[in-house]
């Protein structure tokens, strides 16, 4: 039968009306059509929905506002009845031998438009309706159209909604050649009459979808499409539909595996208690693209000279990481992001992936698998390939054998390169491309990076600095870096974090006021111990309390962040004295470095303070590594501190640390002056001496933090953490402020008053 004819033929029935007859319910519960057995014809034609609901989600299509074309007198009493007599022209069923009977006979038509009844003149172009079939032995339904009936102990997977089923019907039918589509059409209309009422005038898609799931549940409509694809010998085609649901429901519940492992958050470096959710937390971060632009150097006091060319960056908000425009403008496969120790990275990755799970973002991405290096590490005692990793991280996959598919792109993201603990080398390690095939862990993962497994793939590497900048630069299409927070988001931090608005104006009002706690709170770690700090504040002493203007107590809480964050990743526990040996190379070498107003660390000075920079910079996270440009041509990779308030209360802890556990003063020449002073008051008043000499200030902070380091909160810290056979000692607080207040009136140095007035707050005196 051609395409024209076909369009010719029309449906026809007797307008026999009868206004009592009640709506009946097809096979599925959702066809309808009615037979009397007084031969009369009522077609329940469904009414076309203007357009599809796709929020609607799991919910089967209403189908309820049907009109009924004609009625017929009285109802079938069930659709095995309806084919026990039913009509059909059976030279059009002869493609099809189990289709159903129906009532209606088709007719070619001269015309293609004509409706017309029996009734009608003889001479216009008509269908007409003829009983051509005997009574039949009732046959159960099931068994003529199987695909209709649906397990009723079967529950729906909550991954098939109505947004996919339209989607995924289409994108197959898609497929289809335009005959095919046609003799796909066709056969629906003879196969369900009852659905979709008159022959195909012209093959519209979106209307053939349309009115399958309005007629039939979401699972029926896919059946009925599978089943007819298999019919016309399409084999392939209705299982790649079968693989779309497929991949449709290893989504889904990818999804809620990720939502249930990233959509709640421990802050800093808690892993107990209550988990909170992640949109709860979660505040804007700073992320700007080319790279390291080396540390925030801005100072309370000290001028620092700029540290790196910081070229002007572009700002990138977190969801226009791997965007549409990245993937399919820009054509990027590789992302990788930087940022210090506590700068957001993981944060970011998190409300990537939430975003993603959640539906609200990215979808563009087919699959997303977080492969973070920390959980790679438990893996490397063994070979695995690629989707091993994946089907072993997420054991809903493992029905699907590979993940690549047209849909939409594959995506891993690796958090925290600087974790994994083998070294990776990207010249020598073999190449690795096939993906279902099992190697070493560090096979693979070079090979990822390279791009030689599942190479449409698009990766997303996180790493604390030095790491991500050892990785081959043609692997790498774009340097991001996570910078913390802008002035605007740390205030939007704070608010979020305390919900009484009272408290959080006060919180805002006092860092703004306290200059070096302002600038550092760039770093979200630091914003989550001054939260806890001032939180703790609130509870003990009440919402109309002062908050504390001491810095110390902060950076020391800070610091054991840091190194509580550091073993937490390594294999084995450092013990207590290892801490302190590695504090006080630190510490010295920061200390000497300040002595002279330095602040980057050349290659020379690790070495003279045995220190490994890959231990100060990516382990402890105290460090930081970034270029300079040299030449134009010549870009140099240089270190220093994260921040050089980090410099000089690492400092600062040094001159402590080496009084507490030797005696020794290191401010020696001013000892002999106050030799008979019990020996903290002659350290504080060497400091305070040393300190007012130098002539920019540069160890102003220091003092602060020695100062602060003495208080009793701050002692029982350190004694507890690094110096763990002794106790805390007298701090000399008073004497310490008394000496300070003499320096204020004095007045020799009226520049440092300032300074000398946030010493006494340290002090917690006015
Ligand atoms: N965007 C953010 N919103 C709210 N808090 C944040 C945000 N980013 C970071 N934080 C806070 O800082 C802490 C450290 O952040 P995160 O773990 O993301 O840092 P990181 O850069 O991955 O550090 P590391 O290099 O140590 O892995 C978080 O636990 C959280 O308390």
């Amino acid at each position: 039968m051609s395409g024209q004819e076909e369009d010719s033929m029309e449906y026809v029935g007797d307008a026999l009306s009868d206004d009592s007859v009640p709506f009946g319910e097809g096979v599925s519960g959702q066809g309808s059509v009615y037979m009397s057995d007084e031969e009369e014809d009522i077609f329940y034609v469904p009414e076309r929905r203007p357009s599809l609901d796709l929020d609607s989600g799991t919910r089967p299509m209403e189908t309820t506002d049907r009109y009924d074309v004609e009625r017929a007198r009285s109802p079938v009493h069930s659709y095995n009845s309806v084919i026990s007599d039913g009509f059909y022209q059976c030279d059009e069923m002869d493609d099809d031998s189990d289709l159903p009977v129906t009532r209606v006979q088709l007719v070619r038509t001269e015309s293609s438009s004509s409706f017309s009844s029996m009734d009608s003149d003889e001479s216009e172009p008509k269908t007409k309706k003829t009983r051509c079939a005997e009574h039949k032995p009732e046959v159960p339904a099931a068994l003529l159209r199987p695909e209709l009936v649906k397990n009723p102990d079967e529950k729906r997977h909550p991954g098939l909604n109505v947004n996919f089923t339209v989607k995924a019907i289409t994108k197959t039918l898609k497929k289809l050649g335009q005959e095919d589509l046609r003799t796909f059409n066709t056969m629906l209309w003879k196969r369900y009459p009852e659905s979709f009422g008159a022959p195909p005038k012209s093959i519209d898609l979106v209307d053939l979808v349309d009115k399958l799931l309005e007629r039939y549940d979401l699972e029926v409509a896919l059946q009925i499409t599978m089943d007819r694809l298999k019919h016309m010998d399409l084999k392939r085609l209705a299982d790649y539909l079968t693989d779309l649901c497929k991949r449709n429901e290893v989504r889904y519940e990818l999804r809620q595996t990720l939502l249930g492992k990233y959509g709640s958050v421990y802050e800093g470096c808690l892993t107990e208690g209550e988990p909170k959710p992640l949109d709860r937390v979660f505040n804007e971060l700073f992320i700007s693209d080319g790279g390291n632009a080396g540390p925030n150097i801005q100072h309370e006091v000290r001028k620092i000279d700029k540290l790196s060319t910081h070229r002007k960056k572009n700002i990138i908000a977190c969801g226009q990481i791997f965007d549409l425009d990245t993937v399919e403008v820009k054509h990027l496969r590789s992302i990788v992001t930087n940022g210090i120790a506590g700068a957001g990275k993981s944060m970011a990755v998190q409300k990537f992936i939430v975003d993603w799970a959640e539906e609200r973002e990215h979808q563009h991405i087919y699959f997303l698998f977080p492969l973070p290096f920390k959980e790679l590490n438990a893996m490397l005692n063994q070979k695995f390939s690629l989707i091993q990793v994946i089907h072993t991280l997420y054991p809903e996959t493992k029905v699907l054998p590979t993940f690549e598919c047209d849909e939409g792109r594959v995506m891993f993201v690796c958090d925290g390169l600087d974790e994994y603990q083998k070294p990776l080398d990207f010249h020598r390690t073999e190449t690795w491309c096939d993906s279902t095939e099992a190697t070493d862990m560090h096979v693979l993962v070079t090979n990822l990076i390279k791009g030689n497994l599942l190479p449409s793939s698009l990766l997303w590497i996180t790493s604390r600095p030095l790491t991500s900048s050892r990785l081959p630069p043609e692997s790498v299409h774009q340097v991001l870096e996570v910078r913390g927070f802008t002035d605007e988001q740390k205030e939007s931090y704070f608010r979020r974090r305390f919900e009484d608005p009272a408290q959080a104006n006060k919180v805002i009002a006092h860092l703004t006021s306290c200059k070096t706690l302002h600038i550092m709170c760039h770093l979200p770690m630091f914003c989550w111990v001054v939260c806890g700090q001032f939180q703790r504040t609130f509870q003990e002493k009440g919402p109309d309390t002062a908050l504390p203007k001491g810095i110390t107590l902060m950076y020391t809480r800070l610091l054991l962040v840091h190194l509580r964050v550091r073993d937490s990743r390594c294999e084995s526990k450092r013990s207590a004295d290892d801490v302190r040996d590695f504090l006080m190379k630190l510490g010295k070498l920061a200390f000497t470095m300040l002595e002279k107003n330095e602040t980057v660390i050349g290659k020379a000075t690790w070495k003279g303070a045995g220190l490994d920079v890959a231990e100060a910079v990516t382990k402890s996270g105290l460090c930081i590594e970034f270029l300079i440009e040299q030449f134009v041509m010549y870009q140099e990779r240089i270190q220093s501190f994260i921040h050089p308030t980090i410099q000089e209360y690492l400092a600062a802890l040094y001159v402590f640390l080496t009084w507490r556990s030797t005696g020794k003063n290191l401010l020696e020449q001013a000892r002999k002056l106050f030799g008979k002073e019990p020996d903290l008051l002659a350290v504080h008043r060497c400091a305070i001496e040393t300190s007012l000499q130098s002539p920019e200030g540069n160890l102003d902070v220091f003092l602060r933090f020695l100062l602060g380091m003495s208080l009793n909160a701050n002692q029982e810290l350190l004694c507890k953490h690094f110096l763990p056979n002794k106790n805390t000692c007298p701090s000399f607080s008073e004497e310490t402020a008394g000496i300070i207040k003499k320096k204020i009136k004095e007045n020799h140095h009226p520049d440092r008053n300032g300074n000398l007035q946030c010493c006494l707050d340290e002090l917690g005196f006015e």
